[in-house]
């Protein structure tokens, strides 16, 4: 991101910011409520086009939205509700884009999606509806479909995985499980990974870089291990939630 800004009122949500992410990195998003975290996603995932400024994927620019795109970058979404669709089974729902692709048999197709499933430690619910699994088995089946790949994709290809709230509302067993399938999900699909989240153990355990965004700017930028010790007053306030700091409702 070069100069980005996101305007929708008088004050810009994100204002001029850059950002560069290196080939395999994992980067943690995080800020106050409204700070502009999602997006930032949304940017990334053409979801929605900056106001000006230069967002580039795997150096291309993006100038359309991502549906407009004949050949759009391999950005792969994991969003805090698992938004499987529930008249498909699971096998369905994680195999629905090679399907539409349609370059695989169906033998083919079910035996990936079985081993994205084996992957992300989801065994005999292949055949079962989303309705009928729990809401952290859910958030299995959408990281599963995350490491579904395309079979054109060459060995040196490199999808950026969005991850948005991946943790919220899990209990703290939960929550390790899926910090650790956000590394394992990365590494397998040889992928770059931004989450935006909350929850410090998430933000600790599941990146290496983390960047804080405030008044539509990004206060501070540093590494995980910068992050617990800094005392930058945005990242202090923001680890200890105290009421006091630069961060105010009114801002
Ligand atoms: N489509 C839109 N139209 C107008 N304003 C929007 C739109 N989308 C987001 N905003 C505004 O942009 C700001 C940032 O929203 P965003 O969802 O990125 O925040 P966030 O940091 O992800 O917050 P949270 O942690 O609560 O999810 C908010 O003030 C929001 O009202």
């Amino acid at each position: 991101m070069r100069d980005l800004t996101m305007q929708w009122g008088a004050r810009p949500v994100l204002d001029r910011v850059s950002l560069v992410m290196q080939p395999g990195e994992r980067l943690a998003v995080v800020g106050p409520s409204g700070a502009g975290k999602s997006t930032v996603l949304r940017l990334l995932a053409g979801l929605q086009l900056p106001t000006s400024g230069e967002l580039r994927l795997f150096e291309r620019p993006q100038t359309y939205l991502r549906l407009d795109q004949t050949d759009p970058p391999d950005v792969r979404l994991v969003f805090q509700n698992p938004a499987l669709l529930a008249s498909l089974t699971v096998e369905q729902n994680v195999g629905f884009l090679l399907r539409e692709q349609g370059q695989l048999t169906r033998e083919e197709i079910r035996e990936r999606v079985e081993a994205c499933l084996e992957a992300v430690g989801l065994f005999d619910v292949a055949h079962q509806y989303p309705g009928e699994l729990s809401g952290g088995m859910q958030k299995r089946v959408s990281f599963a479909r995350a490491l579904i790949d395309n079979p054109q994709r060459g060995d040196e290809a490199m999808p950026l995985l969005l991850y948005d709230e991946p943790t919220a509302g899990l209990d703290p067993v939960a929550c390790t499980r899926i910090e650790d399938l956000i590394v394992k999900t990365t590494t397998v699909a040889k992928g770059c990974s931004v989450v935006v989240s909350h929850v410090r153990s998430t933000i600790e355990r599941s990146a290496e870089r983390v960047v804080m965004v405030y008044g539509g700017h990004f206060q501070w930028s540093g590494s995980v291990e910068e992050f617990r010790t800094t005392d930058n007053p945005y990242v202090e306030q923001f680890r200890t939630g105290s009421l006091r700091g630069p961060m105010q409702p009114s801002h």
